[in-house]
């Protein structure tokens, strides 16, 4: 009984915390005081117009906004890994040393390997990624996150720059690596339908902070509801609906 307790507390236990988070550059206040948690094993996509901060809240997760002006408490997990928008892998290294790329260790190589099968890339571990096209680029990148067990992921518009059936390529493999993993997830994106099919949960980012702030789970699985909830946060997102210029 004890141990069934344990992991109840452990699920519903925010791996990160932010609390009042404020971001300025230049003299102009981007972030007026966010606070976000997230859960482990959570998948959550962080959406906002343009400019709205999106990036500037995942850099300040990722720890890579050092001497930037602002305030806040930040608590996240030690292991993490981020993902952008292009792959960030070594032209110079191959594929598997860009997987392998500051581990130590025996198993090393073993653990690349794997790692690079789950991607579905193990027949190009020695090739350079100039030879890969951009999906099987950030499937590398996929693999190098994957190899260090990463507790919490922080993608800033990883699958953006894909062709539309690359793109939902990725997207799956994604869900389907985050099912076998259980990483918590933060995901930025643009996209409103790519939101609703990966996250668990939406937090939209208005004037600097948390506007809107929602679980979608169920709303997945059913048609009506996707639609009726794609809806509503494109309408929070500022994006007018005309049904007369939809096609269907
Ligand atoms: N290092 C920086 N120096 C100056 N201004 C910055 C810096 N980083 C971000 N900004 C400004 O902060 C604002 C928020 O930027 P950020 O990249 O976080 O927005 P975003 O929501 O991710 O935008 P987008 O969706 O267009 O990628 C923008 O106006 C941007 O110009």
């Amino acid at each position: 009984m004890a141990s069934v307790a344990r992991a109840v507390i452990n699920a519903t236990a925010p791996i990160v915390r932010v609390e009042r988070l404020i971001r300025r550059f230049d003299g102009t206040t981007i972030l007026h005081g966010v606070d976000l948690q997230i859960v482990r094993g959570e998948f959550v996509a962080l959406l906002g117009k343009s400019g709205s901060g999106k990036s500037t809240i995942l850099r300040a997760l990722a720890g890579i906004d050092e001497g930037v002006d602002g305030s806040g408490r930040i608590t996240v997990p030690p292991r993490r890994s981020v993902l952008f928008q292009d792959s960030r892998l070594l032209p110079w290294k191959s594929v598997l040393d860009n997987v392998t790329l500051g581990l130590d260790g025996p198993g090393a190589k073993a653990q690349a390997l794997k790692a690079l099968g789950e991607v579905e890339l193990k027949h190009r571990t020695d090739v350079w990624p100039k030879t890969l096209s951009g999906g099987e680029q950030q499937r590398v990148a996929l693999a190098r996150s994957l190899v260090r067990n990463p507790e919490l992921i922080l993608a800033d518009e990883p699958f953006s720059a894909l062709d539309a059936l690359t793109r939902i390529r990725m997207q799956r493999l994604l869900l389907d690596l985050c099912r076998r993993h259980q990483p918590s997830v933060l995901f930025v994106t643009h996209d409103v339908e790519e939101a609703l099919r990966l996250a668990d949960r939406i937090v939209i980012i208005t004037n600097g902070v948390v506007s809107y702030d929602g679980n979608v789970m169920d709303a997945r699985d059913s048609p009506g509801c996707f639609d009726h909830l794609r809806n509503e946060i494109l309408e929070h997102l500022g994006v007018n609906q005309n049904p007369t210029n939809e096609r269907h």
